[in-house]
Protein backbone atom coordinates (compact mmCIF):
# COMPACT_ATOMS: atom_id res chain seq x y z
CA UNK A 1 0.00 0.00 0.00
CA UNK A 2 1.28 3.21 -1.25
CA UNK A 3 1.08 6.81 0.95
CA UNK A 4 1.02 7.00 4.79
CA UNK A 5 -2.52 5.92 6.50
CA UNK A 6 -3.98 7.56 9.34
CA UNK A 7 -7.09 6.71 10.96
CA UNK A 8 -9.52 9.23 12.81
CA UNK A 9 -11.93 8.31 15.71
CA UNK A 10 -14.23 11.05 16.14
CA UNK A 11 -15.71 11.16 19.62
CA UNK A 12 -17.53 13.51 21.78
CA UNK A 13 -15.44 14.84 24.58
CA UNK A 14 -15.50 15.27 28.02
CA UNK A 15 -14.09 17.79 30.81
CA UNK A 16 -11.76 16.89 32.52
CA UNK A 17 -11.60 18.79 35.79
CA UNK A 18 -14.50 20.54 37.13
CA UNK A 19 -13.14 23.43 36.33
CA UNK A 20 -13.74 22.87 32.43
CA UNK A 21 -17.60 22.16 32.21
CA UNK A 22 -18.71 25.30 31.81
CA UNK A 23 -16.52 25.77 28.98
CA UNK A 24 -17.11 22.05 27.91
CA UNK A 25 -21.04 22.91 27.99
CA UNK A 26 -20.23 26.01 26.17
CA UNK A 27 -18.65 24.36 23.25
CA UNK A 28 -21.67 21.67 23.26
CA UNK A 29 -24.19 24.41 23.15
CA UNK A 30 -22.78 26.60 20.52
CA UNK A 31 -23.23 23.72 18.13
CA UNK A 32 -26.05 24.28 16.08
CA UNK A 33 -26.45 20.28 15.67
CA UNK A 34 -27.29 20.04 19.53
CA UNK A 35 -29.17 23.32 19.55
CA UNK A 36 -31.05 24.32 16.34
CA UNK A 37 -32.03 28.27 16.60
CA UNK A 38 -33.40 29.61 14.00
CA UNK A 39 -31.56 33.13 14.26
CA UNK A 40 -27.87 32.26 14.05
CA UNK A 41 -25.94 35.38 15.69
CA UNK A 42 -28.02 34.20 18.87
CA UNK A 43 -26.40 30.67 19.36
CA UNK A 44 -23.10 31.88 20.95
CA UNK A 45 -24.80 34.58 23.74
CA UNK A 46 -27.21 31.65 24.00
CA UNK A 47 -25.13 28.99 24.41
CA UNK A 48 -22.95 31.06 27.07
CA UNK A 49 -26.76 31.50 29.28
CA UNK A 50 -27.50 27.73 29.01
CA UNK A 51 -23.84 26.65 29.79
CA UNK A 52 -23.58 29.30 32.55
CA UNK A 53 -27.07 27.70 34.36
CA UNK A 54 -26.20 23.64 33.49
CA UNK A 55 -23.07 24.10 34.88
CA UNK A 56 -23.92 23.83 38.49
CA UNK A 57 -26.07 20.38 38.43
CA UNK A 58 -23.43 19.08 35.27
CA UNK A 59 -20.18 20.14 37.82
CA UNK A 60 -22.20 18.14 40.28
CA UNK A 61 -22.77 15.25 38.54
CA UNK A 62 -19.08 14.58 37.24
CA UNK A 63 -18.16 15.27 41.29
CA UNK A 64 -19.98 12.33 41.82
CA UNK A 65 -17.56 10.40 39.33
CA UNK A 66 -14.38 11.68 40.82
CA UNK A 67 -14.67 14.95 39.10
CA UNK A 68 -14.26 14.64 35.28
CA UNK A 69 -14.83 12.73 32.12
CA UNK A 70 -13.34 9.08 31.48
CA UNK A 71 -13.68 9.87 27.86
CA UNK A 72 -10.22 10.82 26.61
CA UNK A 73 -8.53 8.32 28.42
CA UNK A 74 -10.80 5.57 27.06
CA UNK A 75 -10.65 7.08 24.07
CA UNK A 76 -6.87 7.31 23.68
CA UNK A 77 -6.60 3.64 24.65
CA UNK A 78 -8.81 2.92 22.29
CA UNK A 79 -6.77 4.47 19.77
CA UNK A 80 -3.69 2.51 20.78
CA UNK A 81 -5.08 -0.59 20.66
CA UNK A 82 -6.60 -0.32 17.22
CA UNK A 83 -3.20 0.84 15.90
CA UNK A 84 -1.86 -2.13 17.85
CA UNK A 85 -4.10 -4.48 16.03
CA UNK A 86 -3.58 -2.92 12.52
CA UNK A 87 0.14 -2.95 12.78
CA UNK A 88 -0.29 -6.90 13.75
CA UNK A 89 -2.14 -6.96 10.41
CA UNK A 90 0.34 -5.33 8.19
CA UNK A 91 -0.98 -1.71 8.01
CA UNK A 92 0.98 0.67 9.66
CA UNK A 93 -1.34 3.01 10.26
CA UNK A 94 -1.31 5.94 12.60
CA UNK A 95 -4.35 6.98 15.04
CA UNK A 96 -5.03 10.20 15.92
CA UNK A 97 -8.25 11.37 18.30
CA UNK A 98 -10.34 14.25 17.02
CA UNK A 99 -13.12 15.44 19.73
CA UNK A 100 -15.76 17.74 19.45
CA UNK A 101 -15.68 19.65 22.49
CA UNK A 102 -12.90 18.70 24.21
CA UNK A 103 -9.50 17.98 24.19
CA UNK A 104 -7.80 16.85 22.41
CA UNK A 105 -10.33 18.68 19.10
CA UNK A 106 -10.74 17.44 15.78
CA UNK A 107 -8.55 20.60 14.69
CA UNK A 108 -5.60 19.74 16.86
CA UNK A 109 -5.99 15.70 15.63
CA UNK A 110 -6.35 17.50 11.91
CA UNK A 111 -2.66 19.81 12.39
CA UNK A 112 -1.04 16.39 13.32
CA UNK A 113 -2.38 14.61 10.62
CA UNK A 114 -1.00 17.24 8.27
CA UNK A 115 2.14 17.39 9.70
CA UNK A 116 2.59 13.71 9.62
CA UNK A 117 2.08 13.78 5.98
CA UNK A 118 -0.98 11.56 5.99
CA UNK A 119 -2.23 10.58 2.53
CA UNK A 120 -5.40 7.95 2.86
CA UNK A 121 -7.11 8.61 5.89
CA UNK A 122 -10.29 6.64 7.29
CA UNK A 123 -12.19 8.49 9.79
CA UNK A 124 -14.22 6.56 11.95
CA UNK A 125 -17.09 8.42 14.46
CA UNK A 126 -16.96 6.26 17.54
CA UNK A 127 -20.81 6.01 18.13
CA UNK A 128 -22.50 3.11 16.46
CA UNK A 129 -25.21 4.62 15.31
CA UNK A 130 -25.82 7.77 13.18
CA UNK A 131 -26.92 10.83 14.48
CA UNK A 132 -27.17 14.26 13.28
CA UNK A 133 -26.25 15.38 16.60
CA UNK A 134 -23.10 13.52 16.88
CA UNK A 135 -21.33 11.44 13.70
CA UNK A 136 -23.35 14.49 11.59
CA UNK A 137 -21.81 16.79 14.00
CA UNK A 138 -18.59 16.12 13.59
CA UNK A 139 -18.12 15.20 10.21
CA UNK A 140 -19.98 18.51 9.25
CA UNK A 141 -17.24 20.02 11.55
CA UNK A 142 -14.38 18.17 9.14
CA UNK A 143 -16.42 18.67 6.33
CA UNK A 144 -16.20 23.31 6.88
CA UNK A 145 -12.48 21.98 7.74
CA UNK A 146 -11.56 20.41 4.55
CA UNK A 147 -13.39 23.03 2.69
CA UNK A 148 -10.86 25.59 3.55
CA UNK A 149 -7.47 23.83 3.15
CA UNK A 150 -6.38 22.32 -0.19
CA UNK A 151 -3.53 20.24 1.56
CA UNK A 152 -6.29 18.28 3.55
CA UNK A 153 -8.42 18.18 -0.07
CA UNK A 154 -5.17 16.02 -1.79
CA UNK A 155 -6.06 13.32 1.08
CA UNK A 156 -7.70 10.13 0.14
CA UNK A 157 -10.89 10.80 3.03
CA UNK A 158 -12.72 7.61 3.20
CA UNK A 159 -15.71 8.13 5.62
CA UNK A 160 -17.57 5.70 8.11
CA UNK A 161 -20.75 6.87 8.86
CA UNK A 162 -22.08 4.02 11.36
CA UNK A 163 -21.33 0.57 11.97
CA UNK A 164 -24.22 -0.66 14.64
CA UNK A 165 -25.13 -3.61 12.80
CA UNK A 166 -21.26 -5.43 12.82
CA UNK A 167 -21.16 -8.74 13.52
CA UNK A 168 -18.29 -8.25 15.64
CA UNK A 169 -19.55 -5.36 17.51
CA UNK A 170 -23.07 -7.04 18.23
CA UNK A 171 -20.83 -10.34 19.59
CA UNK A 172 -18.95 -8.11 21.91
CA UNK A 173 -21.82 -6.76 23.19
CA UNK A 174 -23.31 -9.92 23.44
CA UNK A 175 -20.90 -11.04 25.54
CA UNK A 176 -20.91 -8.50 28.25
CA UNK A 177 -25.03 -9.02 28.98
CA UNK A 178 -24.20 -12.79 28.94
CA UNK A 179 -21.55 -12.49 31.73
CA UNK A 180 -23.75 -9.98 33.53
CA UNK A 181 -27.01 -12.30 33.07
CA UNK A 182 -25.28 -15.19 34.95
CA UNK A 183 -24.47 -13.01 37.88
CA UNK A 184 -28.01 -13.00 38.44
CA UNK A 185 -30.20 -15.70 40.91
CA UNK A 186 -32.43 -16.66 37.21
CA UNK A 187 -30.81 -15.39 33.84
CA UNK A 188 -34.22 -16.45 32.10
CA UNK A 189 -36.26 -14.16 34.21
CA UNK A 190 -34.06 -10.86 33.62
CA UNK A 191 -35.43 -7.90 31.77
CA UNK A 192 -33.09 -6.35 29.64
CA UNK A 193 -33.25 -2.61 29.04
CA UNK A 194 -30.88 -0.89 26.68
CA UNK A 195 -31.08 2.86 27.12
CA UNK A 196 -29.88 4.77 24.84
CA UNK A 197 -29.05 8.78 24.78
CA UNK A 198 -32.12 10.37 23.27
CA UNK A 199 -32.21 13.05 21.27
CA UNK A 200 -35.49 15.75 20.39
CA UNK A 201 -38.39 13.67 18.52
CA UNK A 202 -38.15 16.76 15.81
CA UNK A 203 -34.91 15.22 15.26
CA UNK A 204 -36.64 12.27 13.60
CA UNK A 205 -39.69 13.57 12.53
CA UNK A 206 -38.45 16.88 11.01
CA UNK A 207 -35.05 16.73 10.28
CA UNK A 208 -34.90 13.08 9.05
CA UNK A 209 -32.23 11.47 11.24
CA UNK A 210 -31.86 8.28 11.49
CA UNK A 211 -30.79 7.63 14.71
CA UNK A 212 -34.16 6.07 16.21
CA UNK A 213 -34.67 3.64 13.21
CA UNK A 214 -30.34 2.43 13.84
CA UNK A 215 -31.05 2.43 17.63
CA UNK A 216 -34.17 -0.03 17.02
CA UNK A 217 -32.54 -2.35 14.63
CA UNK A 218 -29.32 -1.98 16.65
CA UNK A 219 -31.24 -3.46 19.20
CA UNK A 220 -33.22 -6.12 17.09
CA UNK A 221 -29.48 -7.16 16.04
CA UNK A 222 -28.36 -8.02 19.36
CA UNK A 223 -31.54 -9.83 20.86
CA UNK A 224 -31.22 -11.88 17.84
CA UNK A 225 -27.38 -13.39 18.41
CA UNK A 226 -28.64 -13.46 22.06
CA UNK A 227 -28.05 -17.23 23.16
CA UNK A 228 -31.59 -17.21 24.90
CA UNK A 229 -34.37 -16.66 23.86
CA UNK A 230 -35.82 -13.50 24.98
CA UNK A 231 -38.42 -12.95 22.79
CA UNK A 232 -39.72 -15.51 24.40
CA UNK A 233 -40.87 -13.64 27.50
CA UNK A 234 -41.30 -10.32 25.82
CA UNK A 235 -38.32 -9.60 28.25
CA UNK A 236 -36.80 -6.40 26.56
CA UNK A 237 -37.25 -2.83 26.04
CA UNK A 238 -35.65 0.50 24.61
CA UNK A 239 -36.14 3.44 26.42
CA UNK A 240 -34.27 6.83 26.46
CA UNK A 241 -32.19 8.92 28.76
CA UNK A 242 -30.52 12.02 29.34
CA UNK A 243 -33.11 14.70 28.06
CA UNK A 244 -32.32 18.41 28.26
CA UNK A 245 -34.03 21.18 27.73
CA UNK A 246 -38.18 21.99 27.47
CA UNK A 247 -38.49 19.67 23.95
CA UNK A 248 -40.23 16.60 23.73
CA UNK A 249 -37.44 13.99 23.17
CA UNK A 250 -37.62 10.27 21.42
CA UNK A 251 -39.98 8.10 24.61
CA UNK A 252 -40.08 6.18 26.17
CA UNK A 253 -38.05 7.47 28.89
CA UNK A 254 -35.77 5.62 31.14
CA UNK A 255 -37.08 6.69 34.34
CA UNK A 256 -40.84 6.28 33.26
CA UNK A 257 -39.86 2.85 31.40
CA UNK A 258 -38.17 1.46 34.69
CA UNK A 259 -41.25 2.92 37.04
CA UNK A 260 -43.89 1.00 34.41
CA UNK A 261 -41.52 -2.34 34.39
CA UNK A 262 -41.89 -2.28 38.24
CA UNK A 263 -45.16 -1.92 37.99
CA UNK A 264 -45.78 -4.83 35.45
CA UNK A 265 -43.47 -6.87 38.63
CA UNK A 266 -40.11 -6.94 37.05
CA UNK A 267 -37.65 -7.42 39.75
CA UNK A 268 -34.30 -8.47 38.01
CA UNK A 269 -33.21 -5.48 35.66
CA UNK A 270 -30.08 -5.49 33.44
CA UNK A 271 -29.00 -2.15 31.84
CA UNK A 272 -27.50 -1.98 28.42
CA UNK A 273 -25.90 1.25 27.44
CA UNK A 274 -26.15 1.24 23.75
CA UNK A 275 -25.62 4.62 22.15
CA UNK A 276 -22.14 5.09 23.21
CA UNK A 277 -19.11 2.51 23.47
CA UNK A 278 -16.98 4.01 26.52
CA UNK A 279 -17.95 4.77 29.93
CA UNK A 280 -18.94 7.98 30.51
CA UNK A 281 -21.15 10.38 32.84
CA UNK A 282 -24.50 8.81 31.66
CA UNK A 283 -23.05 5.26 32.36
CA UNK A 284 -21.44 6.03 35.73
CA UNK A 285 -23.78 8.87 37.59
CA UNK A 286 -27.04 8.71 35.41
CA UNK A 287 -27.79 4.69 35.21
CA UNK A 288 -25.41 3.83 38.08
CA UNK A 289 -26.44 6.07 40.50
CA UNK A 290 -29.63 8.02 39.54
CA UNK A 291 -31.73 5.11 37.28
CA UNK A 292 -30.85 2.59 40.44
CA UNK A 293 -32.36 4.46 42.86
CA UNK A 294 -35.10 5.32 40.59
CA UNK A 295 -35.20 1.22 40.60
CA UNK A 296 -34.71 0.71 44.29
CA UNK A 297 -37.13 3.11 44.81
CA UNK A 298 -39.89 1.33 42.60
CA UNK A 299 -39.63 -1.97 44.15
CA UNK A 300 -36.61 -3.28 41.47
CA UNK A 301 -33.79 -4.91 43.70
CA UNK A 302 -31.83 -6.92 41.37
CA UNK A 303 -30.07 -4.03 39.61
CA UNK A 304 -27.25 -3.80 37.47
CA UNK A 305 -25.87 -2.57 34.43
CA UNK A 306 -23.50 -3.82 31.56
CA UNK A 307 -20.67 -2.60 31.73
CA UNK A 308 -19.81 -0.01 28.02
CA UNK A 309 -16.96 -1.79 25.66
CA UNK A 310 -14.53 0.18 26.03
CA UNK A 311 -11.24 -1.36 24.84
CA UNK A 312 -12.95 -5.40 24.95
CA UNK A 313 -10.99 -7.35 22.10
CA UNK A 314 -13.92 -8.56 20.12
CA UNK A 315 -14.73 -4.72 19.50
CA UNK A 316 -11.64 -3.69 18.88
CA UNK A 317 -10.59 -6.14 16.51
CA UNK A 318 -14.33 -5.40 14.65
CA UNK A 319 -12.86 -2.06 14.19
CA UNK A 320 -9.18 -2.46 13.15
CA UNK A 321 -11.17 -4.97 10.43
CA UNK A 322 -14.13 -2.09 9.72
CA UNK A 323 -10.95 0.30 8.90
CA UNK A 324 -8.85 -2.25 6.65
CA UNK A 325 -12.10 -3.07 4.43
CA UNK A 326 -12.55 0.58 4.11
CA UNK A 327 -9.10 0.53 2.88
CA UNK A 328 -9.63 -1.95 0.86
CA UNK A 329 -7.16 -4.31 2.29
CA UNK A 330 -7.50 -7.88 1.39
CA UNK A 331 -10.16 -9.53 3.37
CA UNK A 332 -8.79 -9.76 7.20
CA UNK A 333 -9.87 -13.10 7.47
CA UNK A 334 -6.74 -13.54 9.71
CA UNK A 335 -8.07 -11.47 12.27
CA UNK A 336 -9.29 -13.97 15.36
CA UNK A 337 -11.10 -12.38 18.67
C1 LIG B 1 -25.08 8.83 20.97
C2 LIG B 1 -24.84 9.55 21.99
C3 LIG B 1 -25.29 10.93 22.18
C4 LIG B 1 -26.32 11.66 21.57
C5 LIG B 1 -27.29 11.22 20.49
C6 LIG B 1 -26.31 12.96 22.16
C7 LIG B 1 -27.19 14.00 21.84
C8 LIG B 1 -27.35 15.15 22.61
N1 LIG B 1 -26.71 15.49 23.80
C9 LIG B 1 -27.15 16.71 24.27
C10 LIG B 1 -26.73 17.36 25.45
C11 LIG B 1 -25.69 16.96 26.31
N2 LIG B 1 -24.88 15.87 26.16
C12 LIG B 1 -23.97 15.82 27.19
C13 LIG B 1 -23.01 14.87 27.41
C14 LIG B 1 -22.85 13.72 26.65
N3 LIG B 1 -23.57 13.37 25.53
C15 LIG B 1 -23.13 12.14 25.06
C16 LIG B 1 -23.60 11.42 23.97
C17 LIG B 1 -24.66 11.80 23.13
N4 LIG B 1 -25.30 12.99 23.08
C18 LIG B 1 -22.07 11.73 25.95
C19 LIG B 1 -21.30 10.47 25.79
C20 LIG B 1 -21.91 12.70 26.92
C21 LIG B 1 -20.97 12.69 28.12
C22 LIG B 1 -19.52 12.98 27.87
C23 LIG B 1 -18.75 12.82 29.16
O1 LIG B 1 -18.41 13.86 29.73
O2 LIG B 1 -18.50 11.72 29.66
C24 LIG B 1 -24.15 16.96 28.03
C25 LIG B 1 -23.28 17.33 29.21
C26 LIG B 1 -23.48 16.54 30.45
C27 LIG B 1 -24.65 17.05 31.22
O3 LIG B 1 -24.66 18.24 31.57
O4 LIG B 1 -25.59 16.26 31.43
C28 LIG B 1 -25.24 17.66 27.51
C29 LIG B 1 -25.82 18.94 28.04
C30 LIG B 1 -28.15 17.16 23.36
C31 LIG B 1 -28.90 18.46 23.51
C32 LIG B 1 -28.26 16.20 22.32
C33 LIG B 1 -29.11 16.15 21.13
C34 LIG B 1 -29.59 17.16 20.49
FE1 LIG C 1 -25.28 14.32 24.79
FE1 LIG D 1 -27.43 13.36 32.40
Amino acid sequence: MSGRVGVLLLNLGGPEKLEDVYLFLYNLFADPEIIRLPIPFLQKPIASLIAASRAPISQENYRMIGGGSPLRQITEEQGENIENVLQRHGVDAKVYVGMRYWHPYTEEAIAKIKQDGITRLVVLPLYPQYSISTSGSSIKQLDAIWEQDPELQAIERITINSWYDRSGYIRAMNELIDAKLQDFAEPDNVHIFFSAHGVPVKYVTKYGDPYQSEMENCVDGIMKALRRDHQRYNAHTLAYQSRVGPVEWLQPYTEEAIKNLAKRGVNDLLVVPISFVSEHIETLQEIDIEYREVAEEAGIHNFDRVPALNSHPIFINDLAELIMESLGTPKAAAIVA
